[in-house]
């Protein structure tokens, strides 16, 4: 089949790519002029495993193609994919002037019949709303029918959960649509679960809400196993051996950052509140996810009083592993904090350096490998658990800090070989070693 995809993102390449390596004919079209030209020549404008090399696969294959042309791109499509940006207004709602002005463009530019799908996460009634203003714009008598079709994938892994994931959610009104996207689904092998479109706007943002209050479930927990001397990986373990409850996104740490989590929580509460609901369970999982991006911060200020003047190893910045996505990255809120109390931060992280320079303060000194970040520092903060922060030994930190005091937001160290090492580690929700005083070697 023909397929137009709207916006070239995350979401949107990724899409694009996948589906012509499933043997579709895709056009993706975005309005920056300077990333379309990079695709053209196979560079992928977003670092994600795996998706580059198939880019260029179908590109050579004549399968995928981009431009700026949105006629170009809905000419003869059978389908056109919206994956343009929903970010997050100030006062917590989604902004959706992209998706309002894709439905214009391509309402405007239409040729033939065609089925608008929106992948997009767009609060409850938006693709009502698309389905309007495509009505509204049309440039002939063509039909168009609108399909919810959420997106689950995750940034680092997501071109293996397009063609591993759970599920392929459809809503649509009508049946003929629904099938037409099931039909271009169907390589990927994935268990479809079709419903009426305002429940499949709902599934994304309820998937999204539940995966966070997990997230600060257990961060909560953590806090509690540090009062009460228990073990939070030992509970996480226990507990998800219950299969009720499952043992998947239950890591602790310093709460959940990216794109989506935290707007979509915030676009929930206030898609509540219009509805006359008062969503406090999920104002309580944003508030906690708040409060425990500080908590490195108020680790280390228990630890020394002052930060003024302390050189600072901050390790990892991107929000999770494998992605150059710096958006609402912990990071942020931690080099913020450190450069406010006065202190001098050391930043490292193997591919997001470039992003993070445009959040992070002007004075942070960026570093290319973790060992350069470690030499003469007070301490040290783990924030991204990247394979090179993981793979840093007592030795590292002990051959190059003042000395080795380190406030790990991820756990990724061994208590037992911290504490015989003599290294002065505090994790989440694990009992802090050697916090009566170290001497270097
Ligand atoms: N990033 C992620 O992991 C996931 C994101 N989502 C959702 O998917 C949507 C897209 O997210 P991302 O891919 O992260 O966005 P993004 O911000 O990375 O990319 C959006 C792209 O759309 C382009 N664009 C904007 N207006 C356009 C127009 N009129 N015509 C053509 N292109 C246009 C922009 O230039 C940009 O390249 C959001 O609603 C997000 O919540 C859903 C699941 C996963
Ligand atoms: O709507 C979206 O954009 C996507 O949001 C998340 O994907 P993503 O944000 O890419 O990454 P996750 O792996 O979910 O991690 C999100 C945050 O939670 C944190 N996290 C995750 C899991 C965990 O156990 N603990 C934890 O702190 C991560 O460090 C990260 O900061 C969802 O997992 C995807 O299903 C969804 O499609």
């Amino acid at each position: 089949m023909k397929i137009a995809v709207v916006g070239t993102g995350y979401v949107g390449l990724v899409t694009g790519v996948c589906l012509s390596e499933i043997g579709h004919h895709v056009t993706c079209v975005d309005i920056d002029e300077q990333k379309v030209e990079k695709m053209r020549q196979g560079i992928s404008p977003i670092f994600e495993p795996g998706l580059e090399e198939l880019m260029k696969n179908n590109i050579d294959r004549g399968l995928l193609t981009f431009t700026t042309n949105h006629k170009e791109a809905f000419s003869d499509a059978h389908a056109a994919y919206i994956a343009v940006g929903t970010p997050q207004r100030e006062d917590g709602q989604a902004d959706l002037r992209f998706i309002e002005q894709v439905a214009v463009d391509i309402a405007a530019n239409l040729t033939n019949d065609i089925v608008v799908v929106t992948k997009s996460t767009v609060p409850v009634g938006t693709n009502e709303r698309v389905k309007r203003i495509l009505l509204k714009n049309l440039a002939g008598d063509y039909k168009v029918d609108v399909v919810s079709n959420p997106e689950f994938l995750r940034e680092g892994s997501a071109v293996n959960d397009t063609f591993k994931g759970d599920r392929i959610v459809i809503g649509a009104e009508n049946p003929e649509a629904a099938d037409l996207i099931e039909a271009v689904n169907k390589p990927f092998g994935i268990p479809v679960f079709k419903t009426d479109i305002r429940s499949a706007e709902m599934i994304k943002y309820a998937s999204n809400a539940f995966l966070a209050t997990k997230i600060s479930f257990i961060n909560e927990i953590a806090n509690l196993c540090e009062k009460l001397e228990a073990n939070v990986e030992d509970v996480a373990a226990g507990m998800g051996m219950d299969d009720r409850i499952g043992n998947k996104f239950l890591n602790a740490g310093i709460g959940y950052g990216g794109s989506c989590f935290p707007k979509d929580t915030s676009a929930l509460v206030q898609i509540a509140s219009y509805v006359q609901h008062d969503f406090n369970l999920l104002k309580s999982v944003i508030e906690v996810n708040k409060v425990q991006q500080h908590m490195l911060i108020q680790k280390a200020k228990t630890r020394f009083g002052s930060l003024e003047g302390r050189r600072v190893a901050l390790l990892g910045l991107a929000f999770k592993p494998n992605t150059d996505d710096m958006r609402e990255a912990a990071s942020i809120v931690l080099a913020q904090e450190l450069v406010k109390e006065g202190a001098e931060v050391v930043a490292y992280d193997p591919i997001s350096i470039e992003n993070a320079k445009k959040l992070l303060p002007a004075q942070t000194v960026y570093v290319n490998s973790p060992e350069e970040a470690l030499l003469a520092a007070d301490f040290a903060f783990i924030v991204t658990e990247w394979k090179e922060v993981k793979a840093l030994t007592p030795e590292d930190f002990k051959e190059r800090m003042k000395l080795p005091i380190i406030f790990d937001g991820r756990n990724c160290y061994n208590l037992n070989e911290m504490e015989k090492h003599n290294i002065e580690y505090y994790s989440v929700g694990r009992k802090p070693v050697n916090v009566n005083g170290i001497k270097k070697d």
